[in-house]
């Protein structure tokens, strides 16, 4: 994928919070830069009150590192800011040594469609700090919007319990960036298809639409509409018929059919995008099956989200199809994730990583010390527990405690024997390098199919879903434990 490249033509080196920058130059002037140190990028609640997450953007995150260079616009951008004295903010010195920077550290991810959960690492980096901490906003930005996207794109197409999702929600997102990247991470999450023909093109996402009222607005009646459009799409008719009046928008849709019927072509259908849905889906139903359209779909759309549609499964709607737009690319009652970056660990003079951590008020904001591994156990292919400990440590098979990062009263005790284990993060770059083979967006959402298939309905529920339980290995939360403790008195002394 080519996004920086087809959207912005250049180096996205200064997408990035002005204090990285700052940091980053003072890293540099006290001899910080290249210590080492590794981040991870975790979020610590579920969006929507739901029970999982459905990671994507990775795709976003290979080819932001890939092209992670300052090019000589950006150096002298930076080169002429100046702070109030005056004075230049960054030494030329610095910004030579940006200009020669390469990437070099090394990133690990969860897959893109993997279902994950809160203070998982999605994403580790370790390398010289400076560059782990240039990287904090751009993942940031990728992840928890295509994220939070993808989990929404997941619940609605759960909710329409295997019907087709159509995306149609470029004319409302937030911005060109925000239409493209939710249309491909909704793709990933559940949808079929979107309307938007430019993600289609960048993406390889299937294209599809129906058509609009202004077509039937610019003739002089619906029948005539109906008739040009058929003239002009025979193999791809479907309807919009509420534009006057519902019910005869579904005779005149029939009417039309019946013609092309004659050409030897079939409609494909109709769509309905106001009023009673579940009420004149089914008169629709009824009129098309008696006049012999059994096989013509009924598309629904007008504000549709989870909700609307479980509740329109539960009126036994006649709707094969759902248009969703605004409610999904925008994440309309959630608009932000709220995934952090965090420093986890440090390596000092003697080349020993040291574990760091961050003591909040908030047991929930104490992030997780040390470099982590996730591993999913299973059985039969259904999810039993993740747990996340020490990178490193052998697990051999048998009994462990996980223990809730938030509530160590929460336990669960597992017995790995005969179960099956996946680890959750895999190598992305070494040294730099990409070292990982991008699978296909079609490849992805298998993937994500996959993924959810693991989980129990119990946890894709909307309301009060069950909590699935992900915990820390014993060791490690011993080792987060003590460290809290002992940057407690430290701060004390
Ligand atoms: N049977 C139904 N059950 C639950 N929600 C429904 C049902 N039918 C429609 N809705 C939803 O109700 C909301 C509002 O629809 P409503 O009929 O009030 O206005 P409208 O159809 O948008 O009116 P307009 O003619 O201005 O487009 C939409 O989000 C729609 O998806
Ligand atoms: O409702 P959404 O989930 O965002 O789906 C996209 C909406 O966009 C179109 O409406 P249009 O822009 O013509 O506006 P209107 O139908 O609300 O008048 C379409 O007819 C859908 O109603
Ligand atoms: O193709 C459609 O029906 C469509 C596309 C965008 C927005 N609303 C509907």
């Amino acid at each position: 994928m080519k996004i920086t490249k087809d959207l912005y033509q250049g180096s996205l080196a200064l997408l990035t919070d002005f204090y990285q920058l700052t940091m980053a130059y003072a890293y540099w002037k006290s001899g910080k830069a290249e210590e080492e140190a590794v981040f991870n990028l975790f979020f610590r609640k579920n969006p929507f009150q739901g029970g999982y997450t459905l990671a994507a953007g990775l795709d976003y995150v290979i080819d932001y590192c890939k092209n992670f260079k300052f090019d000589t616009e950006d150096l002298a951008y930076l080169s002429s800011m100046k702070n109030t004295d005056g004075s230049p903010t960054f030494e030329n010195d610095f910004l030579d040594y940006l200009k020669e920077m390469e990437f070099s550290c090394d990133l690990e991810a969860v897959e893109e469609g993997t279902v994950v959960f809160p203070h998982m690492p999605l994403v580790k980096v370790k390398g010289p700090l400076l560059q782990c901490q240039l990287l904090e906003t751009p993942l940031l930005n990728i992840l928890n919007f295509q994220t939070l996207i993808a989990t929404k794109a997941a619940r609605i197409s759960y909710a329409a319990q295997g019907d087709s999702v159509l995306e149609f929600g470029l004319r409302r997102a937030q911005g060109i960036d925000g239409a493209l990247a939710a249309s491909r991470a909704s793709y990933i999450g559940g949808t079929s298809s979107t309307s938007n023909v430019m993600a289609g093109k960048l993406f390889g996402i299937p294209v599809s639409g129906t058509h609009a009222h202004s077509w039937i607005m610019s003739f002089s009646s619906e029948l005539e509409a109906f008739k040009a459009y058929a003239d002009a799409f025979p193999e791809k008719c479907i309807f919009l018929v509420d534009t006057y009046d519902t019910i005869n928008g579904v005779k005149n849709a029939i009417e039309v059919g019946k013609l092309l019927r004659e050409k030897g072509k079939e409609m494909v259908g109709i769509r309905i995008d106001s009023g009673d849905l579940a009420y004149y889906s089914t008169i629709a139903r009824a009129m098309m099956d008696e006049a012999g359209f059994p096989n013509a779909k009924i598309v629904a759309s007008n504000d549709l989200d989870e909700h609307i549609i479980t509740s329109l499964k539960i009126q036994e709607a006649s709707i094969d199809i759902w248009g969703v737009g605004t409610k999904l690319v925008t994440a309309y009652d959630q608009p932000a994730l709220g995934a952090v970056y965090k420093l986890s660990a440090v390596k000092n003079r003697e080349g020993e990583w040291e574990p760091k951590v961050k003591v909040s008020q908030q047991s929930i904001k104490i992030n997780i010390p040390g470099i982590h591994q996730t591993v999913r156990y299973s059985k039969n292919g259904k999810a039993i527990a993740d747990m996340i400990y020490l990178d490193g440590k052998a697990l051999d098979d048998g009994q462990y405690t996980i223990i809730d990062p938030v509530d160590p009263t929460k336990r669960k005790k597992i017995n790995t024997l005969d179960l099956d284990k996946e680890f959750l993060l895999k190598p992305i770059f070494r040294k730099g390098k990409v070292i990982y083979v991008s699978p296909d967006i079609h490849h992805i959402k298998k993937n994500a199919q996959r993924n959810l298939g693991q989980f129990d309905k119990a946890h894709k529920r909307f309301v009060n879903p069950h909590i699935y339980p992900v915990g820390l290995e014993e060791s490690l939360y011993d080792l987060r434990t003590e460290l809290v403790f002992k940057m407690k008195d430290y701060e004390r002394e």
